[in-house]
């Protein structure tokens, strides 16, 4: 490894001149120096993941460089064969940032550990900056300056190599055509098409989805909610491309030219519009994970979304395109914010895509389109002429975005050079993921860890039409083509639950030790359970009931009911789309856990619907014996305001149902839940806008409650707030953000330890209850819940007061208990036959 042994820039200059300078070296520019370096890789370039360069943190002149190596296949596999959504390559982020006191070790390190990542580190002093020069563009065969030499001559030789030729005559390159571009001089920057003149594609795509999640849930290669790309630890392995609303974008069957999106907000002038506020630095996690995929020659894959800008009709909201590479990046200036870019080029141009425009043949690409390239004096980088006029495309440099007379390029309208959008290139680097998921193999799974697992509740890939279907039934995936999946689940025993099946679950074994309360308990016994009372606030409790093997055990006991809820037929738990959004609107998300409602409805539960008690199964009628039981024995229920609604949630590995509050006005005071299975960690807090002073200093908001509990942190310091803002009543909100930032105390309130914490957690065991009483407890907090294991069920009942609900479904709330007998927390609960006998 004689990498780690250049220390000196002369030292790596001339191991440059050493070595044969392959396609595999790897190049980083210094930009901030204005050089570049180019290294070759002093291992196996093959083995090449990411490599980092910064300025040491020490004297901010030392180049700090970090390099990932490894056995990447086998990496990659190894990752691959992981459970979703754990497609960790290996761990460049982590590993990238060696601090400066482990550089002496690393010298040490020799040869690379059989599939592990190896890091490598260098220290040079660089020379000061040079002074400015006024920017000339010109091709490479001008007369360079010294540190530009160095370079040339690198570059010369990875040209004489494997490398396309990287500069021609920007008159030759202009007199090809490309086999997909029309355009014969500079291309204009994207021309949107109205989708209503998009031709239809020429076939159809091997995965598409309706909504986001359904993918993200069903590939293992996209799992990105919410951002375009997906770089899992600073990997780049797909993106997702939508509509670009920034100027000089592009997109065509083969080429794609968009940028790094964040930065940017609601345009104030247009609605619907966003703009550039804020500039991408080379810290941002988008702009290292594209280098590094550019340097790696890692392939990423695309994904097209209905509004993507390929001149052809997208025929669903989410397709799997192909895979591309990032062939070129640099950056710009939009609305005087710098903006990182890159070129995407398509791995395999001699195939037709399936979503080549139906109205237009497959033309085989032509290679012999080469880019132009011009050196930039300031910095010395060689840059290939984006637009019809050659730019410095470095941020770092003070020639950048400049025009050869040097003014900044401002309003002008730029067009893409053809040259540079038409060049083809063989691409030679990897791909990590097959486009195509993997079906489900009942009979490789192992039954038990498949059913409950994060995997076996996830999406599934229909063989038929190629959608991702997320698992929105308990029992199942249906595919709207009609093509379904049955799980045969295993009936597990209580005791059997507490693992998880997520490989990348993060859950921590927990003993109710470790289960802290900011709220002390009141403890005593009832019958057999012991029972914890906890005072939030004035006559609001959250009680426990804490279960034991004998009671789990007792007939028609926890054992007995979490059996019968597995084998219950005709139950038909579902995951429900979270917040009002249309079942197929592309953002719509379904819920971390499978319910179904019984009795009267209240509005949670409206869309799903819900099913009379009449027609409910035993061990929901059971369970609803120990609710009231519960209710009753711990003085908390109004027997004014009986059960007359079941909410049954089923949660399996990672389910969790997010913060939420029961408070809805149709909903008596008191709620009583049943735990069965797995453990399960449920949290109380407050909500926001009550624990929070009025400014939320993060935010620099107002919170639109002002009204502070009593006992919370600060608590003097945040009634002065609302004192003052309720004596204020016509204070603009800069006066008041100028007020509240003088006050003492404020600072502290942002702190986070302060805020918004939890403050009450229960450990629930299987066979536990719990009683929320009291409507301020739903008014001024919140809870969640989270399975701690592979296979939970809550039966929560709740009174749904009857003039709140439809006169004609009031006899779905009516309990006929009488075949069910009475649970008194002490003694068996035998069938009534039984007991009369
Ligand atoms: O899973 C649980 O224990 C409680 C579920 C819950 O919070 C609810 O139904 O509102």
């Amino acid at each position: 490894m004689d990498g780690i042994t250049l220390r000196t820039w002369e030292g790596l200059v001339a191991h440059a001149a050493q070595h044969g300078w392959t396609k595999g070296a790897f190049y980083t520019k210094i930009s901030e120096y204005g050089m570049q370096y180019l290294m070759p890789a002093p291992f196996n370039s093959e083995e090449l993941v990411s490599v980092n360069l910064s300025p040491s943190p020490r004297n901010g002149q030392d180049v700090y460089m970090s390099a990932i190596t490894g056995n990447v296949s086998a990496i990659w596999n190894h990752a691959q064969v992981s459970s979703r959504p754990c497609i960790s390559p290996p761990d460049c982020a982590s590993h990238g940032q060696v601090s400066l006191s482990q550089e002496e070790d690393m010298e040490n390190a020799s040869g690379i550990p059989e599939g592990q990542v190896l890091i490598t580190t260098i220290l040079k002093t660089l020379p000061h900056r040079p002074k400015v020069n006024p920017v000339s563009a010109k091709v490479s065969t001008s007369a360079p300056d010294t540190s530009a030499s160095i370079v040339k001559d690198i570059a010369a030789k990875m040209k004489e190599s494997t490398l396309p030729p990287a500069t021609i005559a920007p008159q030759n390159a202009r007199k090809r055509k490309a086999a997909d571009n029309d355009a014969s001089g500079p291309v204009s920057a994207f021309k949107r098409q109205m989708s209503t003149d998009k031709a239809k594609p020429c076939g159809r795509p091997l995965v598409w989805s309706n909504r986001r999640q359904e993918l993200c849930e069903t590939v293992s290669y996209y799992n990105s909610y919410e951002a375009s790309w997906c770089h899992p630890k600073g990997n780049a392995i797909s993106m997702l491309i939508s509509e670009d609303q920034s100027p000089r974008s592009y997109a065509e069957i083969d080429v794609v030219i968009t940028r790094a999106t964040g930065g940017m907000t609601e345009d104030p002038k247009r609605k619907g519009f966003r703009i550039q506020n804020k500039s991408h630095t080379d810290a941002d996690l988008t702009v290292r994970a594209v280098k590094n995929a550019k340097l790696s020659g890692q392939a990423i894959i695309l994904i097209g979304s209905s509004k993507c800008e390929m001149p052809v009709l997208m025929p669903h909201n989410f397709q799997v395109l192909e895979h591309y590479w990032i062939t070129d990046t640099w950056w710009e200036k939009i609305n005087g914010f710098n903006v990182f870019k890159y070129r995407f080029e398509r791995c395999d141009l001699s195939i037709q895509p399936w979503y080549m425009p139906s109205n237009k043949d497959f033309r085989a690409p032509d290679f012999s389109v080469t880019c132009n390239v011009g050196l930039c004096k300031k910095c010395g980088i060689e840059q290939p002429q984006v637009y019809q006029v050659w730019l410095c495309l470095n941020h770092l440099c003070d020639a950048f975005w400049k025009l050869p007379n040097g003014k900044d390029v401002g309003k002008m309208s730029l067009e893409f050079n053809s040259a540079f959008v038409s060049k083809r290139s063989h691409f030679t680097g990897m791909k990590n993921f097959d486009i195509q998921p993997e079906t489900f193999q009942p009979a490789n799974h192992q039954a038990l860890q498949f059913a409950f697992s994060r995997d076996g509740w996830l999406g599934f890939w229909c063989n038929q039409c190629g959608k991702c279907c997320s698992r929105e039934d308990w029992v199942g995936w249906t595919c709207t083509c009609g093509n379904t999946y049955r799980i045969s689940a295993p009936v597990l025993r209580a005791e059997e639950t507490d693992v998880s099946f997520n490989e990348n679950s993060q859950l921590i074994p927990l003993s109710p030790k470790s289960v802290t309360s900011k709220i002390t308990a009141q403890s005593d016994m009832i019958g057999k359970y012991k029972v914890d009372y906890y005072p939030v606030m004035e006559n609001q409790w959250i009680i426990h009931l804490h279960s034991t093997p004998e009671i789990n055990a007792q007939t028609n006991g926890p054992d007995q009911l979490f059996k019968e809820m597995q084998e219950a037929r005709g139950m038909r738990l579902l995951r429900r789309i979270n917040g009002k959004v249309a079942t197929n609107a592309p953002t719509a998300a379904l819920t971390r856990h499978f319910a179904e409602n019984y009795g009267l409805h209240y509005n949670y539960i409206v869309a799903q619907g819900s099913t009379p008690f009449s027609s409910a199964p035993a061990p929901v009628c059971h369970a609803l014996q120990r609710l009231i039981w519960a209710g009753t024995a711990t003085e908390m229920m109004d027997i004014s305001k009986p059960f007359n609604e079941l909410l049954v949630v089923g949660y399996m590995s990672d389910g969790r149902m997010g913060y939420h509050d029961d408070g809805e006005v149709s909903l008596g005071p008191t709620i009583s839940t049943l735990s069965l299975g797995c453990q399960a960690l449920m949290k109380f807090r407050y909500k926001k806008k009550y624990y929070s002073p009025p400014l939320d200093m993060k935010s620099n908001k107002f919170v639109s409650e002002s009204f502070v509990l009593s006992g919370v942190p600060l608590e003097q310091e945040r009634n002065d707030q609302v004192k003052w803002e309720k004596s204020h009543p016509n204070a603009t909100l800069v006066e008041k953000r100028t007020h509240f930032k003088g006050l003492p105390g404020v600072k502290k309130q942002a702190d986070s330890k302060l805020m918004h914490r939890d403050s009450l957690q229960l450990l629930l065991s299987h066979g536990d209850m719990v009683i929320m009483h009291g409507a301020d407890i739903q008014k001024y907090m919140e809870h969640q819940v989270e399975a701690r294991g592979c296979l939970r069920f809550a039966l929560t009942s709740r009174h749904v007061l009857s003039h709140m609900v439809n006169p004609a479904d009031l006899y779905m709330g009516d309990v006929d208990l009488s075949a069910y007998p009475e649970y008194d927390g002490s003694k068996d609960c035998m069938p009534v036959e039984e007991k009369d006998s």
